[in-house]
């Protein structure tokens, strides 16, 4: 018989910490980790390689079926790595103009169905922690544990223009601000797969709570539900 391995969801806007968290997690459990968001963004950074318009549904659908893609799994000393036919490319799909293009392609249907299974193919034993916008209420519908991660637009933006500042030229918190708004919007009022919590979903609002407060409430979660083992 095989045993189905447990998911953690964590799903939230830019900015709230899902995959600082996720990250935390999977470490301290000892579990797979899905960035599932990291698939959207390469996406959108091949396509632009390959001269593919955002908008077009069809080579986008083709792209991203055979997006030649490999997560390396964090280390004691290093985070997740991604390669992307063959360079890597962990930290040039990190910048907001990269998210903004992986929030166009993710409004696309056929995209997302493109993307479904090799999602699901992360759910492997001994568990999974899964971030993006979509996990709990679409790709994992069944994970006995689902986060809805916020925070105000203006703390996320904040946390973003610290994370930026110094790495990359002419950031400012304003333009931060507009770029997450635009993205909470597009994520949100898209007609598939919207970013929205699930209907069981835990809402935790990290506005004022430390990256080790959210992750001490979700470690309390998991031991009421006992999932871990
Ligand atoms: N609770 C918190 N308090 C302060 N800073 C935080 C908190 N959570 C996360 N951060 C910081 O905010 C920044 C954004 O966090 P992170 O990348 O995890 O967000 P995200 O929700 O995964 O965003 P995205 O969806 O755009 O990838 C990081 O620099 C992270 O260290
Ligand atoms: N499950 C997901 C994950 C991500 N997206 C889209 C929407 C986001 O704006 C974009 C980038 O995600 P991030 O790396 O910032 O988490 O990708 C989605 O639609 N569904």
């Amino acid at each position: 018989m095989k045993i189905i391995a447990p998911v953690i969801t964590i799903d939230g806007p830019s900015g709230s910490g899902k995959g600082t968290v996720a990250g935390m997690l999977a470490k301290r459990l000892g579990w797979n980790l899905l960035d599932s968001g990291a698939l959207y963004r390469l996406l959108a950074f091949a396509a632009h390689n390959h001269g593919v318009d955002l908008t077009n549904e069809e080579l986008l659908k083709k792209l991203a079926a055979h997006l030649d893609v490999q997560f390396i799994a964090a280390t004691d000393g290093q985070l997740q790595r991604i390669i992307l036919e063959g360079d890597e490319v962990s930290d040039v799909i990190r910048t907001e103009s990269i998210g903004s293009g992986a929030s166009q392609v993710a409004a696309l249907p056929a995209v997302r169905e493109a993307l479904l299974q090799r999602q699901r193919a992360f759910q492997e034993s001994p568990g999974l922690v899964a971030d993006g916008r979509d996990m709990g209420t679409v790709v994992f519908p069944d994970a006995p544990l689902k986060i809805f991660l916020t925070a105000s637009a203006e703390e996320r933006a904040r946390r973003r223009y610290l994370q930026l500042k110094g790495k990359v030229d002419g950031v400012s918190l304003s333009s931060l601000l507009d770029e997450i708004r635009a993205r909470d919007e597009r994520d949100t009022q898209r007609a598939v797969a919207p970013l929205k919590p699930a209907a069981d979903a835990i809402q935790l609002d990290s506005t004022e709570l430390s990256i080790d407060q959210v992750l001490e409430r979700i470690m309390s979660e998991i031991a009421i539900r006992d999932i871990a083992g």
